[in-house]
């Protein structure tokens, strides 16, 4: 039996933009865009996972506020969960502290103007439809 590792990717969302994060490893997936987050750990919750990760990875205080149905596949034995969250007040601002070397808000207009992962499109696609119906 094979077992399957969630890894939770935020659609931070703030003002109607969608924070994108660019992957400085590993080398395979390096300068492609992605949805910051990473995997849940044995006996933590999803959500959990998120704040945590966005923690260590933007240095920001957030929450997550829903999933976007769907589960996307990713390499073995991963698949992707997507959670639209926001910062909490006062947070700092998201900066690339770990895994990431450049950050954008992509408003909905510019939603495709970076080079996604392959494996995120669809989860991308799902949270552009949201933001343009407001
Ligand atoms: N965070 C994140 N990872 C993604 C996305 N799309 C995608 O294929 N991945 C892959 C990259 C990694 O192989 C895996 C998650 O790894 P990660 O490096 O972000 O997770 P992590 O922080 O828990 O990693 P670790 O260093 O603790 O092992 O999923 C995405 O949108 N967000």
């Amino acid at each position: 039996m094979t077992q399957r590792t969630v890894v939770v990717g935020a659609a931070l969302l703030d003002d109607g933009r969608l924070l994108a994060a660019r992957r400085s490893a590993p080398p395979e997936l390096a300068g492609r865009w992605e949805l910051p987050g990473g995997k849940v750990e044995p006996g933590e919750s999803p959500d959990a996972a998120l704040v945590r990760e966005l923690r260590e990875e933007l240095g920001v205080e957030s929450e997550a506020v829903e999933r976007v149905p769907g589960e996307w596949p990713l390499r073995n034995p991963y698949v992707l969960h997507v959670w639209t969250a926001r910062l909490r007040p006062g947070s700092a601002a998201p900066k690339a502290l770990q895994d990431h070397d450049a950050l954008r808000w992509l408003t909905p207009a510019e939603m495709w103007d970076v080079d996604w992962l392959d494996q995120d499109v669809p989860a991308v696609r799902e949270i552009a439809a949201r933001l343009a119906a407001g």
